[in-house]
């Protein structure tokens, strides 16, 4: 690792370091709020506003029945246990704490009434919040989701709003000790569940939301052991549990708008380094893909015995060499070569032989002809070789010294040599009136002129001497 790196990864890490720290300031900031109010006010300082109120409780229940409905879709289409006990959480949370909105007016008669249903709704929603953290990771199918369950909670929380009602209206019980019971037990579950995620390692950009949510509602649960009703500190508790509440419905519904799973979010950085991975992924699979692209052509154009360009492939270089002939105004050769009783070679020494005949006929083919000649398998045991920039005169030296390097050439098969000679017919391009067909064809004319006169030999095309 050189020094540049080690240095890259220090700041780095200081990058990161100052980012958790700046989440952590953030997760804990209510307590310098709740403190400086603590300090600065006192109970009798009050703010009375009974319609702000009730304004303020109906707009947080319809958001969180609006959260309830969306976390309830996530739930459906990912099956994460998880999700449902969000729903839960949510859907408590607004059937408990509606009452405290609409008995607004019963705080001046009887304050408990007003007041119980919120601790309870923060019970209740801490209780299945942590639940929720509990079953992280719990999968059922997406098809074996159904809403029973939810109809069980929904008459739960009914009978608590009951049980809550009962509670507030009987002067017997000790009410107070009773609401700072329930807070102190919803602070510890919000804060169980923060735990919870810490130790199991649960990371991910909403569990990181969550989180920051959860302290949120954990403070506001103090801030509201301190306050009193209509104090300043009972207010900014409302304020900050609407905080960890907006915090938390900007998590569930990011959720939903992407995977709509609260596991597979993720943040921006996790994003960069998934898409890294992925692009790195495509490229290699292009790379491959286009290998096999490549391989797929060479297959296609090559004879899969000699590995020399097959038909096809022999007659559209052809055309190519044809045009450039054209344009250029150069020379161009083909020979069209076949082995003499080829058949005989089959025949006597087995088909095998007669194959690594054809295959040592290429190689010894090589030796002779320039890089730039190409030489195709055109037929069983025809081939033809085209010659570019080379006159008729230059291309028969070269045809005749192949024929006479073949038979001078021998193949050893089963410690037996087979030797073979090869006719070969010559032809030169003329640019004005030869398409590929012709000028094979013509070429194909001559090699029958040499199986002809006795095999073994070139035939070379007799160029008529220009008439103007
Ligand atoms: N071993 C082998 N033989 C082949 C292949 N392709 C064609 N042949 C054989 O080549 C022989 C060609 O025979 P003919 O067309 O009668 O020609 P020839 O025996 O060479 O006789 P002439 O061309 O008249 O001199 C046939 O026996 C084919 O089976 C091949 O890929 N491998």
């Amino acid at each position: 690792m050189n020094q540049d790196h080690i240095k890259h990864n220090a700041v780095k890490r200081l990058a990161s370091g100052y980012i958790r720290l700046l989440l952590t300031i953030l997760a804990l900031l209510p307590i310098l709020l709740i403190l400086y109010i603590d300090s600065e006010t006192t109970s009798d300082d009050v703010f009375i506003a009974h319609t702000f109120h009730v304004i303020a409780i109906t707009m947080a229940v319809v958001v969180s029945a609006f959260l309830s409905y969306i976390t309830w879709r996530c739930y459906v289409a990912t099956g994460e246990v998880l999700l449902k006990w969000l729903v839960f959480g949510f859907w408590g949370f607004t059937i408990v704490y509606a009452p405290h909105g609409f008995l607004t007016h019963h705080a001046t008669e009887n304050v408990w009434l007003f007041t119980l249903f919120g601790p309870a709704s923060r019970l209740v929603m801490s209780f299945c919040f942590l639940i929720a953290m509990l079953k992280f990771g719990e999968m059922v199918k997406p098809e074996q989701t159904n809403s029973k369950g939810l109809w069980f909670a929904t008459a739960i929380f009914i009978v608590i709003n009951l049980v809550v009602y009962w509670v507030a209206k009987s002067a017997s019980l000790n009410l107070n000790w009773w609401r700072l019971l329930a807070e102190y037990v919803a602070v510890s579950m919000f804060i169980g569940s923060v735990l919870w995620m810490l130790v199991q390692r649960i990371k991910g950009y909403i569990p990181l939301l969550y989180s920051i949510a959860m302290v949120w509602f954990a403070l506001s649960c103090w801030s509201f052991t301190i306050g009193s009703v209509w104090d300043h500190q009972w207010w900014l508790a409302h304020i900050i549990f609407a905080g960890g509440f907006l915090l938390l419905s900007f998590g569930v519904v990011q959720a939903f708008l992407t995977t709509g799973s609260f596991k597979t979010i993720y943040s921006q950085s996790d994003l960069f380094k998934q898409i890294i991975q992925e692009k790195k992924k495509t490229e290699q699979a292009l790379m491959e893909l286009q290998q096999v692209n490549e391989k797929l052509e060479e297959l296609a154009a090559t004879d899969p015995l000699t590995g020399v360009a097959n038909r096809r492939e022999f007659m559209s270089r052809a055309e190519e060499e044809m045009s450039r002939a054209h344009r250029n105004t150069t020379d161009l050769c083909m020979m069209v070569i076949d082995f003499d009783h080829f058949k005989d070679i089959n025949d006597e020494y087995g088909h095998q032989a007669g194959d690594k005949v054809l295959k040592e006929f290429v190689r010894l083919c090589k030796e002779i002809m320039r890089p730039s000649d190409l030489l195709g398998r055109i037929g069983g045991e025809e081939f033809a070789i085209l010659l570019p920039e080379t006159n008729l005169s230059s291309a028969a030296k070269v045809a005749e010294r192949l024929r006479q390097y073949i038979e001078e050439s021998s193949v050893v098969v089963s410690k037996q040599k087979i030797t073979m000679t090869i006719s070969i017919g010559l032809a030169l391009y003329q640019p004005k009136t030869d398409t590929v067909k012709k000028w094979l064809h013509r070429a194909d004319e001559l090699l029958y002129q040499a199986k002809d006169k006795g095999r073994n030999r070139l035939e070379v095309e007799q160029l008529r001497e220009p008439s103007d």
